[in-house]
């Protein structure tokens, strides 16, 4: 693949593997998530998240979604117990969407699609930085979120709101004191496994904690996530949908659930 990665007919996920061999790895993300043939792990202990509003520092598109950017030079945005030991601090968050709300969650439950799903990315502070950890197959945990199409979330509408400020790619402003935590489901029961990033370099180093109770957003809402563009400023404009990857073989591993 000569030219950058993205979703579409030239670049997209099939093409992935030409730049990135370990596309083809043994431990892809995303997965379709079968319940029936997860077992309850009962030594899983509950998510202990802490995050601090005032570490959220701006908003970013980086033409293949946007980002939340997080403040992460100090522990005051974490993510401890669950399936990790130790502490992993939180970097940005972002969301994967579809075009139409029959798709645009990367992993799926039997099959099933939702519209849209958020990524809270953190990293494990034994390394240095999230650079040194991306590459470490204990180096990062994402916290994963179904959207599920209901009412409108007000918990999403201060996100929503700064999207018409990062239209196209490379666009960012500030933005400060948003609690991420408010966009969590009221269970914390999740699903997990080991996997991958999901975009390019595609690193094998993500312990994958995929909630199992949905948020909702509203049709208009999700309208405002497909008012992005992928192109930056003079191109011809290309809408910022389908930025989610397709599901990978398990290839034997285990997922387990937090709840019976
Ligand atoms: N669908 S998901 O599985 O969850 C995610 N998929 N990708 C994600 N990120 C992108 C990424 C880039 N790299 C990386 C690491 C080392 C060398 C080269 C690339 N790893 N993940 C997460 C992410 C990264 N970043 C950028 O990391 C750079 C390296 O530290 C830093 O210079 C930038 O300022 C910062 O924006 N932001 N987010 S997550
Ligand atoms: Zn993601």
């Amino acid at each position: 693949m000569s030219h950058a990665w993205g979703y579409g007919p030239t670049n997209g996920p099939d093409k992935w593997g030409e730049d990135c061999p370990i596309a083809n790895g043994p431990r892809q993300s995303p997965i379709n998530i079968l319940p029936k043939e997860i077992n309850f792990d009962p030594t899983l202990k509950p998510l202990k998240i802490k995050y601090d509003p005032s570490n959220a520092k701006g908003i970013l598109n980086n033409g293949h979604s946007f980002q939340v950017d997080y403040e992460d030079d100090t522990d005051s945005s974490t993510l401890t117990g669950g399936p990790i030991s130790g502490t992993y601090r939180l970097k940005q968050f972002h969301f994967h969407w579809g075009a139409s709300d029959d798709r645009g969650s990367e992993h799926t439950v039997n099959g099933i699609k939702f519209p849209s799903e958020l990524h809270l990315v953190h990293w494990n502070t034994k390394y240095p930085s999230f650079g040194e950890a991306a590459s470490q197959p204990d180096g990062l945990a994402v916290v994963g979120v179904f959207l599920k199409i209901g009412s409108a979330n007000p918990r999403l509408q201060k996100v929503l709101d700064a999207l018409d400020a990062i239209k196209t790619k490379g666009k960012q402003t500030t933005f400060s004191n948003f609690d991420s935590k408010t966009l969590l489901p009221g269970s914390l029961d999740y699903w997990t496994y080991d996997g991958s990033l999901t975009t390019p370099p595609l690193f094998e180093s993500v312990t994958w904690i995929v909630l199992k109770e949905p948020i909702s957003v509203s049709p208009a809402q999700m309208a405002k996530f497909r008012g992005l563009l992928f192109t930056g400023d003079g191109e011809a404009p290309c809408c910022m949908v389908d930025n989610y990857r397709p599901c990978q073989a398990l290839k034997g591993r285990r997922v387990r659930a937090s709840f019976k």
